[in-house]
Parts: C-alpha cells; structure tokens; sequence
C-alpha cells in the first residue's frame, strides 16, 4: 500500500479548532498521512488568542529536514509564519528539498481579531513565498491586505485574484467567506475563473475553517488530483465541517472535521 504524504508547516493551536491540529485532522479524515513542523506556539480557545511563541528558527528548519529527508512529502501547507525571518527559512526549505504542491494559507489574524502575523511580515509572504505557491488561498481581508483593494462583491474578488496571481502562485483561491449571502469561492488559473458556491450555515463555530479547507486542498493535492477536483473536496469538506457543528466552547468554536467522512459513510 503506499499512502500520500502531506506537511503541514504552521502554529498549534491549543484548542484544536485551527493550526497544525485543524490541519492533522484534516489530512486524516482525507486519507492522507500528515505530518508537521511547529512554527508557533498559541495559548488559545474559542474566545481568543491568550499568548504567542514563536519557536526558533533552527527548531523549524530541523523539522522540516527531518520529514522531507525520510518520510518524504508529497504536498506541503504553510499556516501561521509571524516573522519576516521565519518566512524566509520555511521558503529556503521547500525550495531546498524540492517540495511539490505548495499551497500558501496567507494566516494573518484569528476570528477572535488577534494578529498572527506581524504588519513587515506581509511584503515577505509576497515576495519569498508567493513565487513559489502552487496555491494561495486568502480570505477577504487576507486578499485586500494583499492587493491594497477594497473588496465588497464578486467583481472585486476577481480583480484581487488577478493581482494576486501576479505575484507568481499558479493558482488564487479568494475565500467569499467573510461576505454576506451564499458562502461564494472564486479559484483563478491566471485565465479564467471558477466559481464554487454553497448555502451560507448561520453559526458562531467557524474557528479554523480557513485552515481546514486550505488542508483538505493540499490533502488532495498530495493524492495527485488536480486543482479543480481539490478545491471542489475541499468546498465539500468544509461545507460539512461548518454544517454539523459540535458546539464546543463559548466563542467562535470548532468545526467538525468528522463530519465528511460520516457523510461519505452514509451515501
Ligand atoms: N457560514 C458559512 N457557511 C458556509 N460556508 C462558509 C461559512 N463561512 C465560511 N465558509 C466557507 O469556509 C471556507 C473558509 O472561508 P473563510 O473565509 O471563513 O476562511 P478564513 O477567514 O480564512 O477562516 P479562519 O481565519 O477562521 O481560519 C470557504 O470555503 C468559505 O466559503
Ligand atoms: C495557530 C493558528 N493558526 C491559524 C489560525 C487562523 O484561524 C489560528 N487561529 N491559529
């Protein structure tokens, strides 16, 4: 039997809604075996980020050099990076040991509105990462923070997948979550556009969906799918996540990252 490989380079999160954990979860559920190389530690539930570590530089590469030399990776997720320097040696990294499917989640602030990664931090993500993205999936302040565009409709979302390709990924998702009506995605090839749209579910428990559904993209990436069929697993994915909520914590709690593999189970 040989199984695909999935690395997820990202923060813990505590609560286990978002980060490494939301991403594990994710790459099981998926069929993929995942792996992970620490970039931070949060002290964090539902209601909020309480504190930040960020690890050493040496801490992360030795992790990344450890799995790519012997287990191997077939697609690699970057979450939480907070530091200009941290950006740099992830991307020095993938480009060292030739990771395929790179897909770039541009973490920038938690649902609770703490900042994960610092206002320098930006220009690097565009300049060392970006180039090098097979996918890059912003949410709307993400891609508005990105492009310096103020985005209110799905006209606007094009025009920021547009600059956004330009800075080199292969491919932009821009997330419609944060805006009102249908729960709207638009994936960008640098020619056309395609749109993956469902109901928007009213709920508070929607912690870690962007890390969720940037995971389950590069779970399938990792099987070898292409980026239709993995956008349109992950679109699924999270759908589900989002719909069966388990209705954890106080504040903005956690999806359900069983939930689409019982609905496979039940079809
Ligand atoms: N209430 C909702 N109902 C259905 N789908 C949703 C809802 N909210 C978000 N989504 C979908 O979830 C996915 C993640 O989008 P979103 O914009 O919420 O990510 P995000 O802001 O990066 O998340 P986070 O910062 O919590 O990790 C997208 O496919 C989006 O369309
Ligand atoms: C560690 C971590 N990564 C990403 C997010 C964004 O949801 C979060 N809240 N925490």
């Amino acid at each position: 039997m040989t199984v695909s490989r999935a690395l997820t380079i990202a923060g813990s999160d505590s609560g286990g809604g978002a980060g490494i954990q939301a991403d594990l979860k994710t790459f099981t559920v998926l069929g993929v075996y995942g792996m992970s190389a620490l970039t931070a530690i949060t002290a964090q539930n539902t209601l909020g980020v309480h504190s930040i570590y960020n690890l050493p530089l040496q801490a992360i590469e030795e992790q990344i050099d450890a799995v790519a030399s012997d287990i191997g990776v077939d697609a690699v997720k970057t979450g939480m990076l907070s530091q200009v320097p941290i950006i740099e040696t992830v991307a020095r990294k993938i480009k060292e040991h030739n990771i395929p499917n790179l897909v770039v989640d541009p973490v920038m602030v938690a649902k609770g509105g703490a900042k994960l990664l610092e206002s320098d931090s930006q220009h690097a993500l565009i300049t060392h990462l970006l180039p090098l993205a097979t996918v890059v999936t912003p949410n709307l302040p993400e891609a508005e923070v990105l492009t310096g565009l103020s985005i209110r409709t799905v006209e606007d979302m094009k025009e920021a997948a547009k600059k956004i390709h330009a800075f080199g990924p292969r491919y932009v998702v821009v997330k419609g979550g944060h805006l009102e009506g249908d729960a709207l995605d638009i994936l960008f090839d640098g020619e056309t556009f395609e749109i993956f749209v469902t109901d928007r579910y009213e709920t508070r428990h929607t912690h870690g969906t962007g890390c969720t559904f940037s995971a389950a993209i590069t779970a399938e990436l990792a099987k070898g799918r292409s980026i239709h069929a993995a956008v349109e697993t992950a679109k699924d994915f999270i759908t589900c996540a989002i719909r069966d909520t388990l209705g954890l914590g106080q504040g903005h709690g956690p999806t359900n990252h069983w939930a689409y593999g019982k609905s496979k189970q039940r079809v």
